[in-house]
């Protein structure tokens, strides 16, 4: 679940970089393992600083000033495809047509067909397993095909409406041309979100514009008036118009609703709805579960701790409508970043334990009701447990906002494999003893939805896929799935990692300063 930003500035002799720069920083949560920035200057000549790690260790001061222009697009990753090496690491760029520039959120279902196309009947080099660079290409080559010296925004549309028709799955993009201006867009059934809005500019006439993964970027930013790219639109800004057009017709609008879940920050607002309410409903929802759970007698809880950080907001509703005591017992390094979204099995499993100490003052003697907001592989919650009884709890009851997770995420979210999920062919019973707890509670997929939904019913599907293998862009059969196991199991993405060679691609500021 990558971020993206792009940002359009009416001055052109102000600096895009600091607010790229700080976009990224508040993107962070979304992906770990990269960061870039592309800004384009006087004449259309482009710069760019990217590779692997943290936003704060891929950039520093001196690398910020050199990333000179006014307008710019932005990118933090956490892959999905190919492989964690610098070269894949975004915004991607090729000369031609015009100079383009482009990063990605999200993930192809076709890509095997796409690489074939663009070799045999395109003629395009593509240097990396990436499938955002096989998007990258598929505009390039739609550009191409209008044969003209300079594009317009008619031309653009036509671009876009044509990758459409292509490129399937869950993409939410960023593109800038050279001199041009910047674009925003959203995959046909919008399932990876893609926000814009307007800023006063400070030393022009007119007003700066920024494309992100999530509002909480243009909040902090000083932007206004957000406007959500709808699905299979496209917004195309320059310094003279902002020119926004849906361009297919009676797909259903189905945005993920994991990002509720899990991915979004959670004072982000995504497609109208606020993540931060729909958490507390879920909360709220879960509490009626436990109540079945319990068959109402919830004496047996003597507290309820929650799973820092994402879980926090629902556990203190969950806590409310139970009435029983909310309390902190896991302590979270903050300096450790999101266990998830790293690479490895045995990374997470080591930076679940570095991330969350027990306060044995909270577990000594109790029964316990431990709430996070998801279990996948379970690694979280297998530690977690542990360390409750370790911490002297004498029942640990483990309870998630999510339903159970049994299939892979084809759409941007690295969970390829069901074979890695520990709710894959297992009961409830079997999950809880699997994971160690004394009993395992999950959220209905039903009333997930009606957390989410309620706040704004005319979204009225969501992607669902990892809780019930329903796939909105068809596509995804067994045949699939296999290939996709067999191409990015865990131990398939150990290997391929430990390629990190150097891209091919701009002059990189990122070597400059960083050997
Ligand atoms: O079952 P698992 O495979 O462990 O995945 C689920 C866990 O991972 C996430 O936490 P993470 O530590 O990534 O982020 P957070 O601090 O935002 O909760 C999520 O919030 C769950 O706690
Ligand atoms: N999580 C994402 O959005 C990943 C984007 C793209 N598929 C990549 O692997 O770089
Ligand atoms: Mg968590």
């Amino acid at each position: 679940m990558c971020g993206i930003t792009a940002l359009l500035m009416a001055d052109p002799n102000a600096m895009a970089v600091p607010d790229l720069f700080e976009a990224l920083g508040i993107l962070q949560h979304r992906g770990q393992d990269a960061a870039g920035i592309v800004t384009c200057g006087q004449r259309g000549r482009l710069y760019q600083c990217k590779g692997n790690g943290m936003v704060r260790d891929v950039f520093d001061g001196k690398q910020l000033a050199n990333l000179v222009g006014s307008l710019g697009v932005g990118h933090v990753r956490y892959p999905t495809a190919g492989s964690s090496s610098m070269s894949e690491a975004q915004p991607f760029y090729v000369n031609s047509p015009y100079g383009l520039v482009f990063a990605h959120n999200g993930n192809l279902i076709n890509a095997a067909d796409l690489r074939h196309d663009l070799d045999a009947r395109a003629h395009r080099h593509i240097n990396t397993e990436s499938d955002s660079e096989l998007l990258l290409n598929v505009l390039a080559d739609n550009l191409q095909q209008t044969g003209k010296f300079r594009i317009n925004e008619e031309d653009i549309f036509k671009a876009i409406k044509d990758l459409y028709a292509s490129c399937k799955g869950g993409y939410a993009c960023v593109a800038m041309i050279a001199g041009f201006g910047i674009i925003g867009f959203r995959d046909p059934n919008g399932i990876r979100p893609i926000i814009y809005g307007r800023r006063k500019s400070e030393t022009a006439e007119g007003f700066d514009y920024m494309f992100a993964s999530e509002s909480v970027v243009l909040d902090a930013l000083g932007f206004t008036d957000h406007v959500d790219v709808g699905p299979g639109e496209a917004v195309i800004i320059t310094r003279d118009s902002v020119t926004r057009r849906t361009l297919v017709q009676d797909v259903t609008f189905s945005p993920c609703l994991f990002e509720y879940v899990y991915f979004a920050r959670q004072d982000s607002i995504i497609d109208g709805i606020s993540v931060y309410k729909s958490r507390l409903a879920m909360g709220e929802a879960l509490a009626e579960q436990v109540k079945t759970f319990f068959n109402g007698n919830i004496n047996d809880i003597d507290v309820i701790i929650p799973v820092p950080d994402t879980a926090r907001a629902a556990a203190i509703q969950t806590s409310q409508a139970l009435n029983i005591p909310y309390r902190e017992g896991f302590n979270k390094n903050r300096y450790v970043g999101r266990t998830f979204i790293m690479p490895g099995q045995q990374t997470r499993r080591k930076n679940v334990r570095r991330k969350l100490n027990a306060m044995a003052l909270e577990f000594h003697d109790k029964n316990v009701l431990l709430v996070d907001d998801s279990i996948v592989r379970g690694t979280t919650s297998k530690e977690i447990i542990q360390m409750a009884r370790d911490a002297g709890a004498k029942k640990v009851y483990f309870a998630s906002c999510a339903p159970a997770i049994r299939y892979p995420n084809v759409y941007g979210i690295d969970m390829p494999s069901r074979f890695e999920l520990v709710a894959y062919s297992r009961s409830d019973e079997e999950i809880a003893e699997e994971i160690g707890a004394d009993g395992v509670i999950y959220l209905g997929l039903p009333e997930l939805i009606h957390s989410v939904q309620k706040f704004r019913p005319s979204i009225e599907v969501f992607d669902t896929s990892v809780f019930d293998g329903s796939y909105i862009t068809g596509g995804v059969d067994e045949n699939y799935m296999r290939h996709l196991e067999d191409l990015r199991n865990d131990s398939v993405k150990s290997r391929n990692d430990v390629d990190s060679s150097e891209t091919l691609g701009l002059h990189n500021h990122y070597y400059d300063f960083a050997k």
